[in-house]
Protein backbone atom coordinates (compact mmCIF):
# COMPACT_ATOMS: atom_id res chain seq x y z
CA UNK A 1 0.00 0.00 0.00
CA UNK A 2 1.08 3.57 -0.87
CA UNK A 3 2.94 5.05 1.97
CA UNK A 4 0.06 8.27 3.38
CA UNK A 5 1.17 11.65 4.31
CA UNK A 6 -0.42 10.76 7.80
CA UNK A 7 -4.37 9.83 9.21
CA UNK A 8 -4.95 13.47 9.89
CA UNK A 9 -4.10 14.86 6.20
CA UNK A 10 -5.16 12.00 4.01
CA UNK A 11 -8.87 12.66 3.77
CA UNK A 12 -8.13 16.81 4.59
CA UNK A 13 -7.53 18.82 7.58
CA UNK A 14 -10.45 19.23 10.37
CA UNK A 15 -9.90 22.60 11.69
CA UNK A 16 -9.40 22.54 15.38
CA UNK A 17 -11.38 24.38 18.57
CA UNK A 18 -9.00 27.73 19.29
CA UNK A 19 -10.19 27.19 23.03
CA UNK A 20 -9.34 23.59 23.22
CA UNK A 21 -8.60 23.24 26.72
CA UNK A 22 -5.39 19.86 26.76
CA UNK A 23 -5.92 16.46 26.87
CA UNK A 24 -3.79 13.30 27.96
CA UNK A 25 -2.00 11.70 25.50
CA UNK A 26 -1.47 7.87 25.82
CA UNK A 27 1.22 5.19 24.35
CA UNK A 28 -0.14 2.40 22.36
CA UNK A 29 0.79 -0.32 25.08
CA UNK A 30 -2.44 -2.29 25.49
CA UNK A 31 -1.80 -1.81 29.47
CA UNK A 32 0.18 0.07 31.85
CA UNK A 33 -0.10 2.87 29.84
CA UNK A 34 2.22 5.62 30.03
CA UNK A 35 0.17 8.79 30.06
CA UNK A 36 0.87 12.62 29.53
CA UNK A 37 -1.30 15.38 30.37
CA UNK A 38 -1.62 18.78 28.69
CA UNK A 39 -3.04 21.66 30.42
CA UNK A 40 -3.27 23.89 27.27
CA UNK A 41 -3.61 23.70 23.55
CA UNK A 42 -0.63 23.19 21.61
CA UNK A 43 0.74 25.98 19.05
CA UNK A 44 3.06 25.70 15.59
CA UNK A 45 1.33 22.01 14.97
CA UNK A 46 2.64 20.68 11.79
CA UNK A 47 3.33 17.88 9.34
CA UNK A 48 6.97 17.08 10.07
CA UNK A 49 9.14 14.81 7.33
CA UNK A 50 11.99 14.55 9.56
CA UNK A 51 14.14 11.44 10.24
CA UNK A 52 13.47 12.18 14.37
CA UNK A 53 10.06 12.54 14.80
CA UNK A 54 7.63 9.90 15.86
CA UNK A 55 5.67 8.87 12.92
CA UNK A 56 2.43 6.64 13.35
CA UNK A 57 2.71 3.04 10.79
CA UNK A 58 2.78 3.35 7.16
CA UNK A 59 3.02 7.08 7.35
CA UNK A 60 5.32 9.75 5.85
CA UNK A 61 5.00 12.38 8.52
CA UNK A 62 4.48 13.07 11.80
CA UNK A 63 2.48 15.92 13.16
CA UNK A 64 4.16 17.21 16.58
CA UNK A 65 3.27 20.88 18.09
CA UNK A 66 4.62 22.77 20.94
CA UNK A 67 3.48 23.36 24.73
CA UNK A 68 5.31 25.01 27.55
CA UNK A 69 7.06 22.61 29.68
CA UNK A 70 5.01 23.45 32.78
CA UNK A 71 2.32 22.62 30.57
CA UNK A 72 2.68 19.26 30.33
CA UNK A 73 3.28 16.44 33.93
CA UNK A 74 3.78 12.80 32.76
CA UNK A 75 0.06 11.06 34.67
CA UNK A 76 1.62 7.90 34.48
CA UNK A 77 4.15 4.75 34.17
CA UNK A 78 6.50 7.11 33.63
CA UNK A 79 9.03 4.87 34.36
CA UNK A 80 8.65 3.41 31.39
CA UNK A 81 9.90 5.75 29.71
CA UNK A 82 13.48 6.32 27.44
CA UNK A 83 15.61 8.95 26.03
CA UNK A 84 16.05 7.85 22.18
CA UNK A 85 18.91 10.41 21.46
CA UNK A 86 20.83 12.30 24.80
CA UNK A 87 22.60 13.99 22.16
CA UNK A 88 19.88 15.22 20.21
CA UNK A 89 18.72 19.04 20.50
CA UNK A 90 15.25 17.50 21.36
CA UNK A 91 15.49 14.99 23.82
CA UNK A 92 12.39 12.77 22.28
CA UNK A 93 11.30 10.56 25.73
CA UNK A 94 9.60 7.08 24.03
CA UNK A 95 7.63 4.55 25.75
CA UNK A 96 10.30 1.14 25.77
CA UNK A 97 7.93 -1.11 25.07
CA UNK A 98 5.62 0.39 22.53
CA UNK A 99 8.19 2.85 21.21
CA UNK A 100 5.80 5.87 20.68
CA UNK A 101 7.29 9.39 21.94
CA UNK A 102 4.96 10.84 24.16
CA UNK A 103 7.06 14.41 24.54
CA UNK A 104 10.29 15.57 23.33
CA UNK A 105 12.52 18.24 25.64
CA UNK A 106 14.92 20.71 24.28
CA UNK A 107 18.34 20.02 26.72
CA UNK A 108 20.45 22.20 24.85
CA UNK A 109 20.36 26.32 24.57
CA UNK A 110 18.07 26.97 21.70
CA UNK A 111 15.29 29.74 21.02
CA UNK A 112 12.46 27.33 21.57
CA UNK A 113 13.80 25.71 25.29
CA UNK A 114 11.01 25.70 27.81
CA UNK A 115 8.66 24.56 25.03
CA UNK A 116 8.17 20.13 24.52
CA UNK A 117 7.13 18.74 21.45
CA UNK A 118 4.23 16.91 21.17
CA UNK A 119 1.69 14.46 18.98
CA UNK A 120 -1.76 15.57 20.31
CA UNK A 121 -2.81 12.49 18.22
CA UNK A 122 -2.52 9.66 20.98
CA UNK A 123 -4.84 11.52 22.87
CA UNK A 124 -7.75 10.40 20.59
CA UNK A 125 -9.48 13.73 21.00
CA UNK A 126 -10.40 15.95 18.08
CA UNK A 127 -10.14 19.53 18.74
CA UNK A 128 -6.20 20.03 18.85
CA UNK A 129 -5.26 22.93 16.66
CA UNK A 130 -4.91 21.78 13.26
CA UNK A 131 -1.35 21.48 11.37
CA UNK A 132 -0.42 25.01 9.82
CA UNK A 133 2.87 23.98 7.45
CA UNK A 134 4.45 20.64 6.42
CA UNK A 135 8.11 21.19 7.47
CA UNK A 136 11.30 19.29 6.36
CA UNK A 137 9.49 18.07 3.80
CA UNK A 138 12.71 16.79 1.80
CA UNK A 139 13.71 15.21 4.55
CA UNK A 140 11.35 12.21 3.97
CA UNK A 141 14.11 11.34 0.89
CA UNK A 142 16.45 10.15 4.06
CA UNK A 143 13.43 7.57 4.82
CA UNK A 144 13.85 6.18 1.82
CA UNK A 145 10.87 7.97 -0.08
CA UNK A 146 11.38 8.10 -3.57
CA UNK A 147 13.20 11.69 -4.85
CA UNK A 148 11.19 11.51 -7.94
CA UNK A 149 8.03 11.39 -6.04
CA UNK A 150 8.50 14.71 -4.36
CA UNK A 151 5.95 16.92 -6.65
CA UNK A 152 3.43 14.72 -5.72
CA UNK A 153 3.90 14.90 -2.23
CA UNK A 154 4.33 18.96 -1.62
CA UNK A 155 1.01 19.30 -4.30
CA UNK A 156 -0.47 16.94 -1.89
CA UNK A 157 0.01 19.14 0.70
CA UNK A 158 -0.89 22.43 -1.53
CA UNK A 159 -4.42 20.41 -1.64
CA UNK A 160 -4.73 20.44 1.66
CA UNK A 161 -4.43 24.32 2.27
CA UNK A 162 -0.72 23.90 4.00
CA UNK A 163 2.19 25.32 2.65
CA UNK A 164 5.40 23.36 2.25
CA UNK A 165 9.19 24.07 3.84
CA UNK A 166 12.48 22.06 3.76
CA UNK A 167 12.65 23.22 7.41
CA UNK A 168 10.23 25.06 9.67
CA UNK A 169 7.72 27.69 8.48
CA UNK A 170 9.52 31.51 7.63
CA UNK A 171 8.32 32.72 11.16
CA UNK A 172 10.16 30.00 13.37
CA UNK A 173 13.22 30.28 10.86
CA UNK A 174 12.86 33.79 11.42
CA UNK A 175 13.17 33.21 15.39
CA UNK A 176 15.70 31.06 15.07
CA UNK A 177 18.05 34.03 13.18
CA UNK A 178 17.33 36.61 15.57
CA UNK A 179 18.26 34.18 18.41
CA UNK A 180 21.25 33.96 16.80
CA UNK A 181 22.18 36.79 15.44
CA UNK A 182 21.60 38.25 19.13
CA UNK A 183 23.64 35.72 20.83
CA UNK A 184 25.98 37.15 18.53
CA UNK A 185 25.67 40.46 19.15
CA UNK A 186 24.64 41.41 15.38
CA UNK A 187 21.31 42.19 17.12
CA UNK A 188 20.31 43.90 20.23
CA UNK A 189 19.05 41.58 23.16
CA UNK A 190 15.73 43.34 23.19
CA UNK A 191 14.28 44.36 19.77
N1 LIG B 1 17.07 16.24 7.79
C1 LIG B 1 17.12 15.99 9.21
C2 LIG B 1 16.35 17.10 9.90
C3 LIG B 1 16.13 16.83 11.38
C4 LIG B 1 15.70 18.14 12.08
O1 LIG B 1 16.43 19.13 12.03
N2 LIG B 1 14.49 18.13 12.69
C5 LIG B 1 14.03 19.41 13.28
C6 LIG B 1 12.53 19.47 13.36
S1 LIG B 1 11.81 18.25 14.44
C7 LIG B 1 10.27 19.00 14.80
O2 LIG B 1 9.82 19.94 13.90
C8 LIG B 1 14.67 19.61 14.63
O3 LIG B 1 14.42 20.64 15.27
N3 LIG B 1 15.48 18.68 15.06
C9 LIG B 1 16.14 18.79 16.32
C10 LIG B 1 16.10 17.38 16.90
O4 LIG B 1 15.33 16.59 16.36
O5 LIG B 1 16.83 17.11 17.86
C11 LIG B 1 16.48 14.64 9.51
O6 LIG B 1 15.54 14.31 8.81
O7 LIG B 1 16.94 13.94 10.45
ZN1 LIG C 1 3.82 2.08 25.48
ZN1 LIG D 1 10.73 16.46 13.10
Amino acid sequence: MAPSLHPALNNGITKGNPNHPGGTLHCHCPSNRVTVTLSSNVAHNHACGCSKCWKPNNSLFAIVGVIPVDKLSVSSNASKLRIIDESAAIQRYACKDCGVHMYGRIAVEHPFKGLDFVHTELSGEAGWQEPQFAGFVSSIIEGGFPPNEMDGVRRRFRELGLETYDCLSPPLMDLIATAAAQKAGRLPAKL
